[in-house]
């Protein structure tokens, strides 16, 4: 997959079902920010963050079917600069195993990474405002 690259920087979005409300809500709040990168996204979090925000967003396949893998895999390929995760911290998911590869590559390949709206309010607000120049 070709994402595209230069100036604007790859933010891949996820959400487990009891935290999409508060990741929709968390782009609608970021949307001029958020605009100016390229978006990607598991299938069920991307279709509803186009909805949210009128906009094209890359979406992988659906978690359960294999879409933190793939976002895994464009992060072991250079193509994902921030990974925004709300995942469920009270209910087991049945890709688990998937998941923990998402969040194990992501600390190897050194993404900041974050999985609350204080850690992801401080990546738009810090890293992508000094990335932003
Ligand atoms: O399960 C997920 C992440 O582990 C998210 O997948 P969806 O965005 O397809 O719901």
């Amino acid at each position: 997959m070709d994402i595209e690259t230069g100036h604007r920087k790859r933010i891949a979005l996820i959400a487990h079902d009891a935290r999409k409300d508060e990741l929709v809500n968390w782009v609608t709040e970021h949307r001029d920010t958020l605009l100016r990168h390229e978006l990607l996204a598991t299938g069920t979090t991307g279709r509803l963050v186009e909805e949210a925000l009128q906009t094209p967003v890359h979406k992988l396949l659906s978690g359960p079917l294999g879409g933190d893998l793939q976002i895994g895999a464009l992060i072991a390929e250079g193509q994902v600069d921030v990974l925004i995760f709300f995942w469920d911290p009270l209910a087991a998911q049945p890709h688990d195993p998937d998941i923990k590869a998402l969040l194990r590559v992501g600390v190897l390949y050194n993404i900041p990474t974050a999985s609350n709206e204080a850690t992801a309010n401080l990546i738009l607000t810090g890293l992508l405002a000094v990335m932003d120049g």
